[in-house]
């Protein structure tokens, strides 16, 4: 293996420059934040001795100031040490050296992962740029439905043309929509060649073809998810055998759902792979993918092969994870690996399987080792490991395979991971690995926020906090990323204090900051400056437009006020036993008028009142608190020292909801805010402003 120091397979370069800058910023911001606390501090003090004016709205916005300065120190261990790595494939040694990998794909909903995406995504992990006899490409289908097999046999037939045809003309983007959608530009290989444009018009017509067909069957009836089914496993191996194509192995897997038996949403799908791919391939490697994450780069796998295979870190390398992208909009995507070495074998531990169990030992043959056919106990084995009863009584899911303690599955078994000492690397390539498609909507956009943030939440409030938990099995500053992950949500109390309580108290003449002509007054411009300048410094750095940044600042606004909220009090309520976890998969079906609104940088608000309800009402709070200040101002110039803060804070959220606004007064299309939600919100303001009033003159 050609892997001496000076050939390394990968190097890891400090980035010094940014090393400085977030370190001077991270010190400069720490020293404001000291003298901000001192500044409330002092003037709580002053007022409880004093009495003169109330107290309360001074605690609370301390309160959330306290808050925010925790997450913010949480966070920015991410800044602390920013590396950036390089690869080398070439230096691989050959394919016949090279590990095996499984790739598992998941879907869950035939109505909301459309079974074409997913059959892209399918082939194009068959297409990746590793040797086929060591490729085996897994699909659970939660959905259990017929109409998901019957895509998947029809995109084997496109990939035996499709696969050969990626290899023979080099082409780079192997998810055939994306190909034949002409999103990416970068193939001009040979397209002068008469040869090639012959084979492409061929292929594209073939695609169309297949894409009619599974497009057809998708809009039967039968094409929705079965709750109640037994476990179904197909081989696709027949075809990996006779052909002169030598293909990946392609696998369908439908574990068994019964609506009496908890089934563990992602997790227990993933578990269900790990068990039925390890008598078949029994990889020591694994790619996991979602139904709408295809392969962007056949080299991928590679690229994680160059950390995998390096003799100094692969001993506790447990996965490398590429950053998640999308080709609608931008986020991380994991290749999971070696998890399956720490298992022990034990029954009570792993099941009853007498197969697997022999699976998990190093000599173990998988039954697909070479050129042998499948047989049918095998095939029956397979089965049993994906019922719904194999894991009763086990330790899977507690303390073997992916961790059902919250629906963030990924985000707990990666700390369970870490805390065992394994580590990871995250790897950025130029060329996007993996493309998934983000959400388009308001709708997805909140309901997917309260779904992380419950799952986040619920491991933030557990014994499992990465603060508590991880402090002594994991090194500090990995811990305080976590546990900025777990606990950031929890930040919907601070922007609902600073939502409210300046505007409630400059309605009714409460001063809560610093007078612009006392000194303190310049931390606070301070704090605020520099925080927006840094994270306009690191949307930069990633390449995006300054657009970028009033986006974000906008979406995090409207997720606090509505998904953190819900999503920690889910998680809360899970935790008094009220409610149950739950995973409701994004909508991915594409929509053509919500796309072009989302083109246009239009919100579409069509979403429930649950959510619209408290961000209009914000919203219009703070026009009001705006308007009486710019008011007084006008015509009290001798209060504009003292209301400047609070006038421009209201202005600030304005400006930020402003998309709101004019969904509620300009907007008169589909995705406005209806009439019946801006009264339900004016009655909400109302409520606010009367019972704000009495908390903050309290
Ligand atoms: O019962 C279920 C529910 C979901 N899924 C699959 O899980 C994946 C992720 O679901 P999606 O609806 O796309 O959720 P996202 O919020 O977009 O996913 C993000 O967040 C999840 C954790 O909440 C992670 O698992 C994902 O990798 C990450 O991309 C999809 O392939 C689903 O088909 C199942 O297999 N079974
Ligand atoms: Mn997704």
């Amino acid at each position: 293996m050609m892997n001496s120091s000076s050939h390394p397979l990968h190097l890891c370069h400090l980035k010094k420059s940014n090393l400085i800058i977030n370190r001077l910023y991270i010190l400069f911001h720490s020293i404001a934040l000291i003298l901000l606390f001192s500044f409330r501090i002092s003037s709580i003090l002053t007022l409880f001795h004093s009495k003169n004016q109330p107290f309360i709205p001074h605690l609370l916005i301390f309160i959330s100031e306290l808050t925010l300065s925790f997450i913010w120190i949480l966070s920015q261990s991410f800044l602390w040490r920013p590396v950036t790595r390089t690869v080398f494939p070439e230096r691989l040694p050959g394919d016949d050296q090279l590990p095996p990998i499984d790739v598992f794909i998941c879907t869950a909903d035939p109505r909301a992962e459309p079974p074409l995406g997913v059959m892209n995504t399918v082939i194009s992990a068959m297409a990746l740029n590793y040797p086929a006899e060591k490729l085996s490409v897994y699909l659970s289908d939660d959905g259990g439905c017929p109409v998901t097999l019957e895509a998947m046999r029809e995109a084997l037939k496109f990939a035996k043309m499709w696969v050969p045809f990626c290899n023979k003309y080099g082409v780079k983007t192997i998810c055939p929509e994306a190909y034949f959608s002409g999103r990416e530009v970068d193939d001009e290989v040979m397209v002068d060649s008469y040869e090639f444009g012959a084979e492409q018009h061929r292929i594209k017509e073939e695609y169309e073809s297949f894409a009619r067909k599974v497009t057809k069957i998708s809009e039967s009836e039968t094409c929705i998810s079965n709750k109640d089914h037994s476990a179904v496993v197909e081989v696709m191996v027949e075809e990996r055998t006779h052909d002169q194509v030598k293909m990946p192995l392609l696998v369908y897997v439908s574990r068994e759902k019964r609506t009496s038996h908890p089934h563990h949403f992602k997790d227990g799908a993933l578990n269900a792979l790990l068990r039925v791919s390890n008598l078949l391939s029994n990889s020591p490697y694994i790619l996991g993918l979602d139904c709408d994450m295809y392969c962007n780069d056949k080299n991928s796998a590679r690229q994680a092969m160059c950390f995998h295979l390096d003799p100094n870190l692969s001993p506790s390398l447990a996965f490398v994870q590429f950053p998640q992208t999308f080709h609608n909009a931008s986020k991380h995507d994991i290749y999971e690996s070696t998890l399956r070495c720490t298992f022990k074998e034990l029954k009570q531990c792993f099941g009853t399987s007498n197969e697997f169990i022999r699976s998990l030992y190093k000599k173990y043959n998988a039954k697909l080792d070479g050129e042998k056919d499948l047989f049918d106990e095998s095939l029956q084995e397979t089965k049993h490991l994906a019922s719904c009863e194999y894991e009763d009584g086990t330790k899977w899911g507690n303390e073997v395979g992916f961790r059902y303690f919250s629906v963030a599955e990924d985000f707990f078994t990666s700390i369970i991971i870490h805390c065992r000492h394994w580590f990871s690397v995250y790897h950025i390539p130029s060329r996007p690995s993996f493309m998934g498609s983000c959400t388009t909507n308001l709708n997805d956009l909140l309901i997917q926020g309260t779904r992380w943030s419950a799952g986040l939440v619920e491991v933030g409030l557990s014994r499992f906090c990465p603060l508590i938990y991880g402090a002594s099995r994991m090194p500090i500053l990995q811990s305080f990323c976590y546990a900025w992950l777990a606990l950031f949500p929890t930040c919907f109390i601070s922007l609902w204090i600073l939502a409210t309580i300046p505007s409630l108290s400059l309605l009714n003449e409460i001063t809560v900051y610093p007078k612009v002509t006392n000194p303190f007054f310049l931390v606070f411009l301070y704090v605020f400056v520099l925080s927006n300048l840094q994270h306009i410094r690191e949307i930069h750095s990633t390449g995006a437009s300054l657009h970028e940044w009033k986006h974000e600042q906008r979406v995090w606004m409207m997720k606090a006020i509505t998904s953190h909220l819900y999503g920690s009090t889910h998680a809360i309520m899970e935790k008094l036993g009220v409610k149950e976890a739950n995973f409701l998969p994004t909508n991915k079906v594409i929509n053509e008028d919500e796309v072009k609104l989302h083109q246009m940088g239009i919100y579409n608000f069509q979403t429930s009142r649950m959510f619209l309800v408290p961000l209009c009402s914000l919203v219009t709070l703070n026009v009001l608190a705006f308007v009486v200040g710019i008011f007084r101002m006008v015509f009290h110039k001798e209060f504009i020292d003292e209301i400047f803060t609070q006038t421009f804070l209201s202005f600030y959220i304005v400006l930020m909801g402003y998309p709101v606004l004019e969904g509620m007064m300009l907007r008169k299309d589909k995705g406005r805010i209806a009439p019946t939600v801006s009264c339900y919100s004016l009655i909400f303001s109302v409520f606010i402003l009367s019972f704000g009033k009495l908390l903050v003159t309290y």
